[in-house]
């Protein structure tokens, strides 16, 4: 059991969370609502089938009356007395069957209630799952960029799986409770009024202690939660990290932390047993005296009639029914703090999940969109600024202008805002000022699916999912043959090492392609967007985990790729892009210099500086060149 503090994440999505109320309602109102004949037969289910179990103390009272002690006819609710047979053997028989006939029906609603609650929580966390992943799916970058990504898994599994206990469980336990309490009181008013007022008086008792107990524990489930969430991300940054530990020689401090935070788990969690375990002797204990009391009165009553205070007959059976009923008081009632917990639980997630949807989808898909199917690929970027963080800005004012065919080169001082411009042109986020157009549209104004379909990119980290080489290579052209498969991973230099893995192209990469080395992961992600055919093509240090052997082959196929589409390449080794049509040299997110190789080194400028470095001609570079490098890698630390 564990209460719903609400622990927002972090960033935006945790400034949302914060802002959502009613998240249960809104919740029901769009998901719960068109399930709600499955939730309807559920509760009805659930009200019968403990309506049944009433039966049965019912009946034994009656017949102990009528056919053990003949103190009174033998009688039954709702049936006329001329329906009833006379006999008392028919009688007892009667109530044998009528006590297996209520069983079997209680076993069948009960079946029922089961099925179609789990039906309805199902069917509503499934519409929920589904409709937060597609929004995950439109969210931009800048999204991604704040959030954990354990953040996310924990919306979509954990406060499912909370949303899952409530719809499940608490709302058929909450109708189980209240058709208990009510039938119960109406049978035992129904009974003997006087002596129900003594047994019920209780019930207030239980709801107290309830209310009690889940005061003074919360403060503890906080304690506790916080130190569950300080082990988690533990074990999370001591597993993704495990390379740092082995090779930083960190094993035995790793393992102290993990030792002290598990201990601080263990301490909460005790102290949340010490006080969670008096909760259910505490119920049994004020249901017992309620046992007690109505046994004391009762009895007392039935051997020497009404004691002071009561005034009429108590039947021996009528006290039965009492004992009988008084117990099944406590089972029920115990379960009022796990609703209550359930819900606080489901209520916290519903707030996460809710403020989930409320995020904000930036990156809109024009409403009168344009189609870019075989673009020419002329790409313009005109007075184009832009910002990660608002008062930060990444890029100033940035112009060019590629035509179709073209190729340009992107360079400079890492962090100068390069892979920021490549972004731009895929909508990952949009331009603050300026615009960016692919031939001659604003890519804001081109259908999302046509852009992303026209541009080809290879990302600086490269991105591979844990399959087959072949899945990798094909994933966004499912449906290319094993041939063109092939072929695209021949240009992409990657063909002789897939043939030499294990499985060739049906071998498994591993999880981000761990199984390959980076040159080798490169290579598939060139493949995949030689497979895409792409009009234009965006390269970010798509060469720079390979050796230059590698290199000048991948150099060559791209040459052949490149020809006849528009290319924009970020490279860091000049050697690879110095015959580009036009050279960008950025520092601080600004064009400091444009023209070709040769124009650039006779400028003997930023590039040409950058130049000698790679030519081992440090000695002849300028010292304002390098302190400026050396302060923008510090600022890029
Ligand atoms: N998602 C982000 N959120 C905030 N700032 C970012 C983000 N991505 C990049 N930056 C910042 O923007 C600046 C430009 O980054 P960018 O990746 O465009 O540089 P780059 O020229 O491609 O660098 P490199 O050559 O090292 O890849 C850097 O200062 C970087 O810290």
């Amino acid at each position: 059991m564990s209460s719903g503090e609400f622990d927002s994440g972090t960033g935006e999505l945790g400034a949302r969370q914060q802002e959502v109320t009613r998240p249960l309602l809104r919740l029901f109102l769009n998901y719960g609502r068109p399930e709600a004949s499955w939730l309807g037969v559920g509760l009805l289910a659930s009200v019968g089938a403990h309506t049944a179990t009433l039966v049965t103390p019912l009946i034994l009272g009656t017949t102990i009356d009528a056919v053990f002690t003949g103190q009174s006819p033998y009688r039954l609710p709702l049936v006329p007395t001329a329906w009833l047979p006379v006999e008392q053997s028919a009688q007892f028989w009667l109530s044998v069957t009528l006590i297996g006939a209520s069983l079997g029906v209680t076993a069948s609603l009960t079946w029922v209630r089961g099925v179609a609650m789990n039906v309805f929580a199902y069917k509503v966390l499934h519409e929920i799952r589904i409709d937060a992943y597609e929004r995950l799916q439109r969210l931009d970058m800048s999204f991604f960029d704040d959030i954990q990504t354990g953040e996310i898994m924990s919306v979509l599994n954990n406060d499912t799986s909370n949303l899952e206990r409530f719809l499940d469980n608490a709302l058929s336990q909450t109708v189980r409770i209240l058709a208990i309490v009510v039938g119960i009181s109406v049978v035992l008013f129904h009974t003997n009024a006087q002596l129900a007022v003594v047994t019920l008086v209780v019930v207030p008792f239980l709801v107290g202690f309830t209310w009690w107990f889940m005061r003074v524990v919360e403060p503890r489930y906080a304690t506790l939660r916080s130190k569950i969430g300080k082990l988690n991300t533990q074990i999370e940054n001591g597993i993704s990290g495990i390379e740092l530990v082995k090779t930083a020689n960190t094993a035995t401090r790793e393992n102290r932390q993990m030792e002290g935070v598990s201990h601080g788990l263990f301490e909460a969690r005790v102290d949340v047993s010490k006080l969670a375990f008096l909760y259910r002797p505490g119920m049994k204990l004020l249901t017992g005296a309620a046992l007690l009391t109505t046994f004391i009165i009762g009895g007392i009553w039935v051997f020497s009639g009404p004691p002071p205070g009561f005034s009429g007959e108590l039947s021996v059976g009528e006290f039965v029914v009492f004992i009988l009923l008084v117990q099944q008081l406590t089972a029920p009632l115990a379960q009022l703090s796990n609703i209550v917990d359930w819900y606080e639980n489901a209520r916290a997630s519903g707030k996460r999940i809710c403020g989930l949807f409320d995020v904000p989808v930036r990156i809109h898909e024009s409403t009168d969109p344009v189609s870019l199917k075989a673009a020419d690929g002329r790409v313009e970027y005109e007075d184009v600024s832009f910002a990660y963080e608002a008062d930060e800005r990444i890029l100033d004012s940035i112009s060019f202008t590629a035509e179709p065919g073209e190729t340009i080169a992107l360079v400079g001082p890492t962090g100068a805002g390069k892979s920021t411009v490549a972004k731009l042109l895929l909508r990952l986020y949009d331009a603050d000022e300026g615009s960016v157009r692919i031939d001659g549209h604003d890519v804001q104004n081109v259908r999302l699916g046509d852009l992303r379909e026209s541009v080809g990119y290879v990302s600086q980290g490269t991105v591979l999912f844990d399959g087959t080489v072949a899945e990798n290579i094909r994933y966004g052209q499912f449906d290319a043959s094993d041939e063109a498969v092939r072929e695209a991973a021949r240009a992409a230099e990657a063909h002789t090492f897939i043939e030499a893995l294990s499985s060739g192209y049906d071998t498994r990469v591993g999880e981000q392609g761990v199984k390959l080395s980076g040159g080798q992961r490169q290579r598939i992600a060139l493949a995949r967007v030689i497979l895409q055919d792409a009009d234009i093509i965006l390269l970010d240090e798509a060469t720079a985990s390979v050796d230059t052997k590698t290199e000048a082959l991948i150099q060559r196929s791209l040459d052949r790729v490149t020809t006849d589409r528009t290319t924009v390449v970020i490279a860091h080794r000049l050697s690879t892009i110095k015959d580009a049509d036009t050279i960008l040299a950025l520092d601080n997110g600004r064009i400091v210099e444009r023209g070709s190789h040769e124009e650039l080194l006779a400028e003997d400028g930023l590039y040409a500086n950058l130049w000698r470095v790679q030519a081992g001609e440090t000695d002849s570079l300028p010292n304002e060149f390098l302190e400026q490098a050396s302060k923008s890698s510090l600022s890029n630390t």
